[in-house]
This record gives C-alpha cells, structure tokens and sequence, in this order.
C-alpha cells in the first residue's frame, strides 16, 4: 500500500492532556511553539484533523507566517498545504474556518453513512473522498490523499484520530511539545485515547530528538515496527 509519510503533531500537558474535559482549548504551546507548529504545516503536503477538533476549537488550519506563504506560492505550491477533515458522517458546519480562511483545497472524507445530501453541499467547498462503510477507512483513505499527490501528511489531533492512525500502523513520527501545565480530569482528552493497546499490542517509539523550549520540551519521536 503506498501512503504518504504521516507524523503527528501535538502539544499535551505535562499530565498527557490535549484539553480540558469540556474539550474546551488550553493554549499549551507558547509563540515559539506555534511558530514551529507554523512551520511544519508550511512544509507539508496536507494538514488533517478529525471532526472532533473542528467542532471543539474550528481551526482553519492556514500557514500564519506571510513569509512563508510567499515562500510556499514562490515554490508553485498554494499558499497554504490542503486541509483534511476526517468526518465518517458528514457532520462538518458549511460555515466552519476551514471552508470560510485561506487560500488553498480543502479534503473531507466520509464513510458510506454520510448522508447524500450533504455531500452534496460540501462539494461546493471540499473535495469529497469516500471511504469505509460505517466510519472511516483511515488505510485507504491515506491511499486516496497519496493518489492525489500528498506525499507529507500532518496530523493535528485529536485524541481520537491520533489512536485512530496509530493503532492502524499509519505513522511514521510523532511531535509532542509538553508543557509547563497540569490539566488533570479523567474525561480530558489525552494525547491519545480509543480503545488502548493491550500489553502485547502497545507501541514503542525511537527518541531521536529533546530540545527544551521556553517552559517546556519538544520530543520527537519515530514510530517502531509492530512485530
Ligand atoms: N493540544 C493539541 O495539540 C490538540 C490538537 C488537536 C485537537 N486537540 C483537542 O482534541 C479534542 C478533540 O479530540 P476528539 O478525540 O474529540 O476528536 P478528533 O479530532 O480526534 O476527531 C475524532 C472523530 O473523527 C472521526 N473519525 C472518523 N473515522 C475515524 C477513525 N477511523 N478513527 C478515528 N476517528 C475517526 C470520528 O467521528 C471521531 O469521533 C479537542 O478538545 C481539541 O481541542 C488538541
Ligand atoms: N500546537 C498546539 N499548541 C497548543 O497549545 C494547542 N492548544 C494546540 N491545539 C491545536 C488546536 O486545538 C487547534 O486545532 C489548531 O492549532 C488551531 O489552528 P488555527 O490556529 O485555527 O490555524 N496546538
């Protein structure tokens, strides 16, 4: 299966939340942060998120620095990477800041439960991919995106795509910024949530860089093979 080279993006608490349990937005990352999470975004092909993220915090997920929009357009490429809805049912507002800022095309795949009519309408805003019958095939889905020429693909979160691409071996490395807070809260997304691995399933990660920044500390990691 050929699929684009996938990492994850995120910032979580020093106690592993991505936000409170209102799944309400704690801003973690701090503006050199955000300036690295700009850049990564700049540098790929497509940003993807799942339609949990855009109903809690409705991102628009644009490139912010100028100079690397220009720099983006100065290479042939849109100002800004395409950006990527995960929605087995179609749930995405017409209005949301990701149809409504920025240059660029937007992606949102759908199961076969997405109701037609809908579908109908987001055609007007998105590039419709269907995949899966009842929720999303996240395998073919990133078969669909390489088709259509996204070789680099970010993932933004949340908790539940991240379990989503992870359990089924669609990651290549993961970001995780961990800053200086404690969000606590059983129910608070963490970086990632779903069902969990069993003790034979979990998963284990090559460290390959730590970089301390402002209060808090970058790790980068490489996904390891599941034997
Ligand atoms: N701190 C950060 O870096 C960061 C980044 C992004 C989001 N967040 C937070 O994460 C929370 C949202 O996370 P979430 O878990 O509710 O939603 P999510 O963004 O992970 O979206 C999950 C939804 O995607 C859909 N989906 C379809 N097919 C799927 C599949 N095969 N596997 C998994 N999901 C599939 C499902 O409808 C599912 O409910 C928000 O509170 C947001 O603020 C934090
Ligand atoms: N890197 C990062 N640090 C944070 O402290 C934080 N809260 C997020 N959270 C991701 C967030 O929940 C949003 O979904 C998008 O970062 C919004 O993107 P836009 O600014 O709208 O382009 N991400």
């Amino acid at each position: 299966m050929e699929r684009p080279f996938v990492f994850i993006n995120s910032a979580m608490s020093a106690d592993g939340k991505i936000s409170t349990k209102e799944r309400k937005q704690v801003k973690i990352s701090g503006s050199f942060d955000f300036d690295r999470v700009d850049a990564l975004r700049a540098g790929s092909d497509a940003v993807m998120v799942g339609i949990g993220t855009v109903i809690a915090d409705d991102p628009s997920l644009t490139v912010k620095s100028e100079k690397r929009q220009i720099e983006r357009k100065q290479a042939g490429l849109e100002e800004n990477p395409v950006r990527v809805v995960v929605d087995s049912n179609a749930k995405i507002p017409l209005d949301a800041d990701i149809f409504k800022k920025g240059e660029g095309r937007r992606i949102v795949i759908v199961s076969g439960s997405a109701s037609s009519e809908k579908l109908r309408q987001l055609e007007d805003v998105a590039t419709i991919i269907i995949a899966g019958e009842d929720k999303v095939d996240l395998a073919a889905a990133m078969e669909e995106l390489r088709k259509t020429g996204i070789n680099r693909l970010m993932v933004e979160g949340g908790a539940t795509l991240n379990w989503g691409m992870l359990s089924n071996g669609l990651v290549d490395e993961v970001y995780t910024f961990i800053g200086n807070l404690i969000i606590g809260g059983n129910t608070s997304p963490t970086f990632v949530d779903g069902e969990g691995f069993t003790e034979k399933e979990i998963m284990r990660l090559d460290l390959f860089e730590a970089e301390g920044m402002e209060e808090g500390i970058l790790l980068k990691w490489k996904v390891l093979p599941c034997y």
